[in-house]
């Protein structure tokens, strides 16, 4: 994949003297350098890339682009080798577009989604209705690539060269539209750089993330890097108004001279008027263009609606027709782990599974599964480690004021101490119960539910795995659902 070898100047690159090597091939790793490659020595969080070049040039580099500070902590062994050296102030961003040329193809179709939460289901809504509407559809991210082709990826947004891999391979394959999330650290590393977006849109930003970023500005001006650099001037911005940083989103879109297509509720060019929920789904009213329009959502969850006016805003903006885009809405089906019902008891109460893993989606969630419940509503929440701590407290909070019974449990503790993590979210929820093992977490709290109760498993939605120290041992919240429902009602599963 990626063709046949290319020069440095096919890939717009100029090396220091004007070298012009063949390249065979692009790495980001030293370990993955053979005969003939273009190395990426990239500043990082850890160590700097730079540390791995005189091993790149070992394994036969014949280009290594980097930074001033990797050309300078490589001196020696690139003096030394007749390897072309590329210098450059941003070298995550010349990988990016490198990457672009040499891949090559991308979807005739592209878009991308931001925000704190939200984007996978966005992105999964929008490849929904691309499908309804007979395009060879994708969207990529954190559930992986998923529709008319699969494959699996390690990163909500990946790093540029397995992402133009896969785009690629997937233009290949005949995908003409590709929706992908933009993850902030995906932004603030620059590994959208080189997509070529016709639409971007932007959900809510809310905490998550300040390990990573530090502070809110830092967070946010990761995410408006989609509209202020990723997004070209011609391409149309999909901006959820309701989102007190809509406003400031939508400026930097405007300032960059983007269309705007406005969502909110009540408000802007997608406008949801109304929402009747019952046990199955909602029924919605919203208006475009003048005209008002109705549609039933086979969804849990009032922000859904303003997940699938995204989406659709989005589909319009990409070039497809309003009132063809609306006719599928009927046809959406759930996210998985994203308020995927998970199971229901034989007293017909539900169990429900859901990917919120920040203060605000635990608060959305449980917010959001009130008017489909007749009885109480009981939550399980953890936090996860090796991740923002601040967010800890909150989302125990969020579960606290939210829920009506609460238990706290683990989730995926990473290298941190597990009880220290759930004090944290119990910090936020002094009268949670703290149950550490999340399957018996689930068995508890699937054992406590009455005729009309909900039950939400928040944290790990389609997640396959509990990670514990470097190992990642097999857990999936909706098969334990499952498995504690048919153990605790005498039924095989
Ligand atoms: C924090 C973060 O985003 N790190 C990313 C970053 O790596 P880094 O800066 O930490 O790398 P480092 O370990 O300091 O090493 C520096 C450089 O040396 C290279 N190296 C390292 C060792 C070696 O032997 N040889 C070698 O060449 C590395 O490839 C790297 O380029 O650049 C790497 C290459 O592009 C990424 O793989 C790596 O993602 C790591 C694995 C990661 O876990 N990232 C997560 C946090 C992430 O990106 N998550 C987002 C957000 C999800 C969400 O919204 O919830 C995502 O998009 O998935
Ligand atoms: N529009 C929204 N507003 C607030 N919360 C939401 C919204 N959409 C989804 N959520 C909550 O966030 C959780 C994660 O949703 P989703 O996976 O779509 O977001 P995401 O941005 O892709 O998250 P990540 O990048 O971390 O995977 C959902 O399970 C739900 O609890
Ligand atoms: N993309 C998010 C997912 C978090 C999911 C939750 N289960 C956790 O492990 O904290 C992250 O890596 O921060």
């Amino acid at each position: 994949m990626g063709g046949p070898a290319k020069t440095l100047s096919q890939l717009a690159l100029t090396a220091r003297g004007g070298a012009n090597p063949q390249i065979t091939g692009l790495a980001v790793d030293s370990r993955e350098v053979k005969d003939g490659f273009f190395f990426a020595a990239l500043p990082g969080t850890r160590v700097h890339g730079g540390e791995f070049i005189q091993y790149a040039l070992r394994m036969g580099a014949a280009a290594i682009l980097t930074d001033a500070k990797g050309a300078e902590i490589a001196a020696e062994e690139l003096a030394a080798s007749d390897a072309a050296l590329i210098v450059t102030e941003d070298p995550r961003q010349a990988l990016a577009y490198t990457a672009a040329l040499w891949f090559g193809a991308q979807p005739e179709v592209m878009v991308a989604v931001t925000g704190t939460n939200g984007k996978t289901s966005v992105a999964t809504f929008l490849r929904q209705i691309w499908s309804e509407l007979g395009h060879a559809a994708v969207n990529l991210g954190t559930t992986g690539v998923e529709g008319a082709w699969t494959a699996p990826l390690a990163h909500t947004t990946p790093e540029p060269i397995t992402l133009h891999r896969c785009l690629a391979q997937a233009a290949e394959a005949g995908i003409t539209h590709a929706a992908m999330e933009a993850s902030s650290h995906g932004l603030e590393q620059r590994r959208l750089d080189g997509v070529r977006l016709r639409a971007a849109g932007f959900t809510n930003f809310t905490q998550d993330h300040l390990d990573y970023h530090d502070t809110f500005e830092a967070y946010f001006a990761a995410k408006e890097g989609l509209f202020r650099r990723v997004l070209p001037p011609e391409g149309t911005a999909v901006i959820n108004i309701d989102d007190p940083k809509g406003g400031e989103m939508r400026a930097v879109a405007a300032a960059r001279g983007q269309t705007i297509l406005a969502v909110g509720q009540g408000v802007g060019d997608l406008s949801l008027l109304n929402q009747r929920f019952d046990a199955t789904g909602q029924d919605v009213r919203f208006s475009y263009d003048g005209k008002v329009y109705q549609a039933r959502l086979n969804l849990i969850g009032g922000f859904q609606a303003q997940n699938v006016l995204m989406a659709c805003g989005l589909a319009i903006a990409a070039g497809d027709d309003a009132e063809r885009v609306f006719e599928t809405l009927p046809h959406l089906i759930t996210v998985r782990g994203r308020m995927q019902l998970a199971a229901t008891r034989d007293n017909g109460a539900a169990v429900f599974v859901d990917y919120a893993h920040t203060p605000d989606a635990v608060s959305t969630a449980l917010t959001a599964l009130r008017p489909h419940v007749m009885g109480r509503l009981i939550a399980i929440v953890g936090a996860g480690g090796d991740r923002d701590v601040g967010k800890r407290p909150l989302m125990g909070q969020a579960a606290a004021e939210n829920a009506d019974i609460v238990l706290v449990t683990d989730d995926n503790p990473r290298s941190e101490d597990p009880a220290l993590i759930r004090a944290a979210v119990l910090g936020g929820a002094p009268c949670a119960t703290e149950v550490g093992d999340r399957a018996e977490a689930i068995l508890r709290g699937i054992d406590s539910l009455q005729p009309g109760d909900a039950l939400l498993i928040a944290g790990k939605g389609h997640e396959t795995g509990q990670i514990v120290g470097d190992d990642v041992l097999p857990f999936d919240d909706v098969e334990q659902a499952s498995v504690a429902v048919a153990a605790l009602d005498g039924r095989g599963v």
